[in-house]
């Protein structure tokens, strides 16, 4: 934490931990302070009781006033390092060939939580000050009671008693919580059947009440008499625990009283003892606190080291990706021998694929749910690598080729399209980034996905904010979302690869035919200059026929392929499927 504020902000963090040193430090001198003044007093040196009490009143005015002023500063430096981690975590994230870690329950669960955790950075780069400061104080207050008398050290010792003890207690309080947590789930349960109102009816009719009041109490009283028991128990320890530190208390001061009588230490010195002894208590308890509370953000960093491991593993596969992305397809996209299992799993979800999508022309995956479609489309996507056979761009293969020069050149609009809570000039031009900002080419994307009416649907048009995330945006409706999503596809203009993944899922048969028709037409253009293919999924068959190739899967498998003419009149599983829709929708 300390190196990463360093990097950040050097004097911010030198001015706040020098702020946060000097007011802990001040506490145990305060002691001594007090020491001389009681000295001064009790021998009637006017002057030099004023200028202790003076010494002591400046100490007090630091212990309490640097912290603040420390917090400015510390405060910013942390706000400063949780961005510089979240922008670290996002780039984990984003790290490597496609979506194979982010599907890695691992890996999910690791950036989940370090998300979750890294609120408490703030918290943490003061901890680590304020520990700081705490071990001085530990160290001085050490120093000064050796100095008056070794035994004096046995304090801190028996400071850590009341602490260690009190967590016990705590623990035996939790665990009878754990103990109760369903009987006083029951009886919670069982007071709310009996107050509400569709219950009561029931409830009146078999003459239940006197149960359910019995039944309440007992499970009621079962519970309280666990926690009652482990209340006593923690309190019992406590105060042994405490117990403790006031006999060392006791001794302590018995001990300098001695030294008093004996002429080897002042009453000063017994005030000293008194003050000292107090605070050394609180000391040890406020350390230990802070040492529990970086433990966890200890544990959080350890789970970020895993993750920098594991992008640095990721970062190093793909990078000796050499072939080129073809200017254009003459042959097509082909697959073969390809399977895959998703990270994690084993279960092959798509097994030994072979195809050609040829180029220029379009493509329809059909399939039941679950068939493997849009596991299909993320591989052509190039969002995850076959675990076994090839993808050929013309006749080099996919894998070859670096990763962004192939996403370049593919327009998706997966079926889980992203809602980006942004303007929607914005939303839409993140299509192609280095055009974000370029406004006809977001309205010509806009014309072409014949979104003009859900842009409309947004005060401000293009510039109108999208989404209530963080704004007063417009909320849009499924299918608005969607057109918007497919103004943001049709923003690349020389792509090799279409994708709608079930585009019509939140429109009518009849958008979805018109969407559809107009993206062949699109696509056409496109496939006619650079032979790019259209590829799409849909559950329409109304839309599907329109396909040059149609595509059916089955349990991951190609059941058959060809086009609508020639699968009807195979008669197989495309054209059981056709009529079943066909004898619906009549
Ligand atoms: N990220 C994932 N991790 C593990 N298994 C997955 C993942 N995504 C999908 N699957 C599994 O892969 C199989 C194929 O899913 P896929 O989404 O490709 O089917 P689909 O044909 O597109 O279905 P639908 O018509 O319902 O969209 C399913 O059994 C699914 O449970």
């Amino acid at each position: 934490m300390l190196g990463l504020a360093a990097r950040l902000d050097r004097g911010r963090l030198i001015r706040s931990g020098v702020l946060m040193l000097l007011g802990y430090a001040a506490t145990p001198f305060i002691a001594l302070g007090l020491r001389d003044l009681t000295n001064a007093a009790l021998s009637g040196d006017v002057s030099a009781a004023t200028i202790a009490a003076l010494v002591v009143a400046v100490l007090l005015t630091f212990e309490l006033m640097l912290g603040h002023f420390a917090h400015l500063s510390y405060f910013e430096v942390g706000e400063l390092a949780e961005v510089a981690l979240n922008e670290e975590l996002l780039r984990h994230v984003n790290a490597g060939h496609g979506l194979e870690r982010v599907d890695d329950p691992e890996f999910a669960d690791g950036v989940t939580m370090v998300q979750e955790e890294l609120v408490r950075t703030r918290v943490a780069l003061e901890a680590v000050l304020q520990l700081g400061g705490l071990l001085l104080q530990v160290l001085v207050t050490t120093v000064v009671l050796a100095m008056l008398n070794p035994w004096l050290l046995l304090l801190p010792v028996a400071a850590l008693a009341p602490v260690f003890i009190g967590k016990r207690a705590q623990a035996t309080i939790d665990a009878a919580k754990e103990n109760a947590a369903e009987t006083t789930r029951q009886a919670r349960h069982l007071l709310e059947l009996a107050t509400t109102p569709a219950a009561i009816k029931e409830i009146r009719l078999f003459h239940g009440e006197q149960e359910l009041l019995r039944r309440h109490e007992r499970a009621w009283s079962a519970s309280t008499r666990l926690l009652w028991r482990a209340h006593r128990r923690a309190a019992t320890l406590r105060s042994a625990g405490q117990s403790v530190f006031a006999l060392a208390y006791g001794g302590a001061v018995v001990l300098i009283i001695s030294q008093v009588r004996d002429g080897r230490a002042d009453v000063g010195d017994v005030v000293l003892v008194i003050t000292l002894a107090v605070q050394v208590a609180v000391q040890v308890a406020s350390a230990l606190n802070l040492l529990a509370l970086l433990q966890g953000v200890g544990r959080t960093v350890a789970r970020l080291t895993r993750l920098r491991r594991s992008t640095g593993a990721a970062a190093t596969v793909g990078t000796e990706s050499s072939g080129v992305v073809p200017e254009r397809l003459n042959d097509g996209i082909v697959l073969e021998n390809v399977s895959f299992h998703y990270p994690g799993t084993d279960r092959l979800v798509l097994r030994d694929i072979n195809l050609r999508l040829p180029a220029g022309g379009s493509v329809a995956i059909v399939g039941e749910n679950g068939a493997g479609k849009s596991t299909l489309v993320k591989l052509l996507c190039g969002l995850y690598q076959p675990v076994s056979g090839r993808i050929l761009l013309d006749h080099g293969d996919l894998a070859d080729v670096p990763d962004d020069e192939w996403r370049k050149r593919v327009a998706p609009l997966f079926q889980d399209f992203a809602r980006f809570e942004l303007l929607v000039r914005e939303s839409v031009g993140l299509g192609d980034v280095a055009r974000v900002e370029d406004r006809d080419a977001v309205a010509d994307a806009v014309d072409r996905a014949e979104a003009g009416g859900a842009v409309a649907a947004v005060p401000g048009g293009l510039d109108g904010l999208l989404g209530k995330g963080y704004g007063d945006g417009a909320e849009l409706s499924g299918g608005q979302w969607q057109r918007l999503g497919l103004a943001r596809t049709m923003m690349r203009d020389r792509p090799l690869l279409l994708v709608l993944d079930e585009p019509a899922a939140a429109l009518d048969a009849a958008a979805e035919h018109a969407i559809f028709e107009r993206y062949r037409d699109s696509a056409g253009r496109v496939g006619a200059v650079n032979g790019g293919v259209t590829l799409f999924v849909s559950h329409r068959f109304s839309t599907v026929r329109m396909a040059d190739l149609i595509v059916v899967l089955d349990g991951g498998r190609v059941a058959e392929s060809g086009s609508h003419a020639e699968l009807m009149a195979r008669g197989g599983l495309y054209a059981e499927l056709f009529g079943m829709q066909a004898r619906v929708s009549t």
